[in-house]
């Protein structure tokens, strides 16, 4: 009874202006307003509902959105994943409630019973918690949100509204047979918290409805033996879910399309579909993703190696050039004026002169400790799931690292090949070659097994938004403020687009047996890579990330050779490679 017990006492509050507090206010006056609960005592009004608290300007703060859909519609996986876009927390209730559960507080016995029978938390409980959770952010300057589960009762909507400038309510849709397959395959890994799904999805088309298939989001190897199904994930208690959807959390989105705050969303598929159109309803496609990528992009580099920079240019507001009608985004850090000139298109060329520590105005060293310790961060894995530092790769030798588009790229394949036929002249210099790329392990396995690629194979996990990390790790050692950092920043965006990839396609499953003619292997890369790539991504997103090679150490910021692919396919020159390696 913590959060209740405080809301009931005022001294607790304090008198703050925090979006935290004034929930606070406003759910004390609509409790007492409302029908108690049936556990739960009705609050005494500490405060009066103040009518003109302050809200935030739109271009003062981050966006403010909601996340409708039934159970198992996939709020969690799109609201997190565009949380990482934008830079906002994702503030899921049902993580709030299970955390509250897990802490076998005074409240936990009660929420148990309530969550297991696939009932509605009381509108006093969930507020509670999430005031709590609000404050807590805004302790931290969090700015925005993206608030997955809440309001889901017409009360809790009235009180939002209240209190709290909502921006936009994107309502997630699914057929209802999918929605219990969906719900029956979630499983939460029980130790990182990831949440994967078993369920292979392949309805047919009917009454009007379109066929739906979605591939499982499996996890990886090291999540696979932790994996835990949530107790209200049974069929009789989803569809108890499904039934208290209709009859209480439906009206929710009546009341943001009488708003005009409603934007509809039919999922047409898994991720590989749903999130590319995803983003460009939201209109954060293209030029404005991009833009806004690099926006947040920028923020998280400033804020982790160039924090003096950001008193000389203090956190002016950018609000995108070409925002949808429905939406005004803002983004609390701007990219450097210095790079205000930057567009980003698809398909631009960034080929960046090779050994470009050779050009002027480009130090070695800028981020000085930070960059070494923000490499440190960066993690790639090996087959076996093992993770390691990606400077670890070149700390202490001279390392020739490719990234690769996708496993199942044909020219990243010929790419394998083409570095793989240089290997005895780089084993001979001591010279590390490694492939990274975005996938699952099988699909690495496969890619090594179909090339004669015999280097280290590494991935990075699409799931966590690690691939701009490492695709930008290229880049970190260089001076900031020159043009190198903006087409860095532009080389990037081009590659977090990644994110979009479902690391659950089991492509092993689909692969030749081995032993087959290269021109084979040639051909099956080509039907993975229209699989993979372009009939799930490339038609409606307008293409996969381009690829690269460095070459770096020995030292962990030590970059001396960088080539960006302008497109797939384009390889750099192998002398000149092997002259930034081994000369
Ligand atoms: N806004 C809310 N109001 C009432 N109960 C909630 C709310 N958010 C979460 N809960 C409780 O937590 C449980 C799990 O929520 P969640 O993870 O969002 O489930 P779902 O997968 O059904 O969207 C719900 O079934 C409900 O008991």
């Amino acid at each position: 009874m913590a959060a209740l017990t405080r809301l009931s006492r005022p001294t607790s509050w304090g008198l703050s202006s925090s979006m935290a507090s004034i929930i606070r206010r406003s759910l004390s006056s609509s409790a007492v307003a409302s029908e108690p609960s049936a556990n739960f005592p009705s609050y005494p009004s500490p405060f009066a509902l103040n009518s003109n608290l302050p809200r935030k300007d739109p271009k003062d703060r981050n966006v403010q959105w909601v996340f409708l859909g039934c159970p198992g519609v996939g709020k969690g996986t799109y609201a997190s994943r565009l949380c990482n876009l934008l830079g906002v927390p994702h503030i899921a209730t049902g993580d709030l409630v299970r955390e509250e559960l897990a802490s076998s507080g005074p409240l936990s016995q009660q929420l148990s019973e309530i969550v297991n029978q696939g009932k509605l938390v009381s509108d006093e409980i969930i507020i509670s918690l999430l005031s709590k959770r609000l404050e807590a952010g805004d302790a931290k300057g969090e700015s925005g949100f993206i608030l997955d589960g809440f309001p889901r009762t017409i009360k809790q909507a009235e009180i939002l509204e209240e209190v709290i400038d909502i921006d936009l309510v994107v309502n997630l849709k699914l057929r209802e047979d999918v929605l219990m397959e969906k719900c029956l395959g979630r499983r939460i890994c029980g130790q990182c918290g990831k949440n994967f799904n078993v369920a292979s999805i392949n309805v047919e088309g009917e009454n009007g409805n379109p066929a739906i298939s979605m591939a499982p989001l499996l996890p990886p190897a090291h999540c696979m033996s932790k994996l835990i199904t949530r107790a209200d994930d049974t069929e009789t208690v989803v569809k108890e879910r499904l039934r208290i959807y209709n009859e209480k959390s439906q009206p929710v989105e009546g009341f943001y399309r009488s708003r005009g705050k409603l934007l509809e969303f039919d999922l047409p598929g898994g991720i590989p579909e749903s999130w590319p159109k995803l983003l460009q309803v939201l209109n954060l496609d293209y030029e404005d993703k991009r833009e806004s990528i690099a926006a947040t992009l920028s923020a998280t580099l400033f804020s982790k190696t160039l924090q003096p920079n950001r008193t000389d240019n203090p956190s002016s507001t950018r609000v995108l050039s070409n925002p949808s009608p429905l939406l005004n985004l803002s983004f609390s850090s701007s990219i450097p004026s210095h790079c205000g000139k930057l567009r980003f298109s698809p398909r631009q060329s960034h080929t960046v002169a090779s050994a470009v520590s050779g050009s002027p105005g480009i130090e070695s060293s800028v981020g000085g400790e930070e960059i070494p310790n923000l490499l440190d961060t960066v993690k790639v894995f090996d087959l076996n799931g093992n993770g390691i530092p990606i400077s670890d790769l070149w700390k202490d030798r001279k390392a020739v690292i490719a990234f690769a588009r996708h496993f199942g790229c044909v020219f990243c394949r010929k790419r394998a090949d083409y570095l793989a036929s240089k290997k005895d002249i780089f084993d001979a210099s001591g010279v590390a070659l490694v492939l990274i790329g975005p996938g699952s392990i099988d699909q690495a396995k496969t890619f090594s097994e179909q090339t004669k690629f015999k280097g280290g194979m590494l991935l990075n996990e699409p799931e966590t938004g690690a691939s701009y990390h490492i695709s930008a790790v290229g880049f970190e050692s260089f001076d900031f403020s020159n043009a190198v950092y903006c087409e860095a920043v532009e080389w990037m965006t081009e590659m977090i687009t990644v994110i979009g990839y479902d690391s659950s396609e089991d492509v092993a499953n689909q692969a030749l047996p081995a032993g087959l003619k290269i021109i084979q292997l040639y051909m099956e890369g080509y039907r993975q890579d229209w699989k993979l790539s372009f009939q799930k991504d490339t038609v409606a997103r307008g293409g996969w990330q381009q690829g690269g090679i460095i070459v770096a150490g020995p030292g962990k910021t030590n970059i001396s050779y960088i080539h960006k692919d302008k497109e797939a396919g384009d390889d750099p020159d192998i002398e000149d490679i092997l002259k930034a390696c081994c000369s």
